[in-house]
């Protein structure tokens, strides 16, 4: 049997989509957390200087896109024929260019700012991308009529949005509440059965 172990920091961030796919296709994995004290001296010996890594018997794996799409077509939930699989890619990377990466430019810039300018930079960058980029995602969800982002149902990509949805939900409710649409896909998500256990049982991270 392949031997995998995924190497993170100890948070759900890129690497939530993969341990979400190894639950559903119920593979085991070793999960290994690396703190942020360590990672300065794991650095260098990685690919890309980045985590996550998946090691597949022994052999690093890095980009969390390369990771899930490996482990979502080995598993069959990578899109039903070429072709969704390449609509599937292409929403996640609308999801990734456009809404991940502009939303930790939010959270890094407000992070260094002061208190009185964060309701500014909340109204410009972060309120602007997402009022742009959720109705996005909303209709294409609806389009497909299945719940999931593929007509055939359920792929990596609903677990990487869902898995999303989740933090800007926690990091900053009154913005995400509007998008209802994406909150019950990711209800939806959460509730297959396959992820249950790993759900109820997973640390609580903020993201
Ligand atoms: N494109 C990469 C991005 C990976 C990435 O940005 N990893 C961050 C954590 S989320 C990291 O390891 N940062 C530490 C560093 O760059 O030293 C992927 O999707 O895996």
């Amino acid at each position: 049997m392949v031997q995998y172990k995924l190497i993170y920091y100890p948070v759900r961030g890129l690497a939530e989509t993969t341990r979400l796919i190894l639950h559903y296709a119920n593979v085991p994995y070793e999960d290994k957390h690396i703190s942020f004290e360590e990672w300065p001296n794991m650095k260098t010996t990685t690919p890309f200087g980045q985590l996550p890594i998946l090691e597949v018997d022994g052999k690093p794996l890095a980009q969390s896109f390369a990771i899930a799409r490996f482990l979502a077509k080995k598993h069959g939930f990578a899109g039903k024929d070429d072709w969704e699989s390449a609509q599937l890619d292409a929403i996640a990377d609308f999801m990734k260019e456009d809404i991940t990466t502009e939303c930790r430019s939010y959270f890094m810039a407000r992070m260094s700012c002061g208190e009185g300018d964060k309701d500014e930079l909340h109204n410009t960058v972060f309120k602007t991308s997402m009022e742009k980029n959720m109705p996005v995602l909303e209709k294409l969800l609806k389009e497909s009529g299945s719940g999931f982002f593929a007509k055939s149902g359920v792929s990596w990509v609903d677990f990487y949005i869902a898995s999303f949805i989740e933090t800007f939900e926690r990091l900053i409710p009154s913005v995400m509440s509007v998008y209802k649409d994406l909150l019950k896909h990711k209800e939806t998500v959460y509730a297959l059965p396959q992820l249950k256990k790993y759900l109820e049982s997973r640390p609580k991270t903020q993201f």
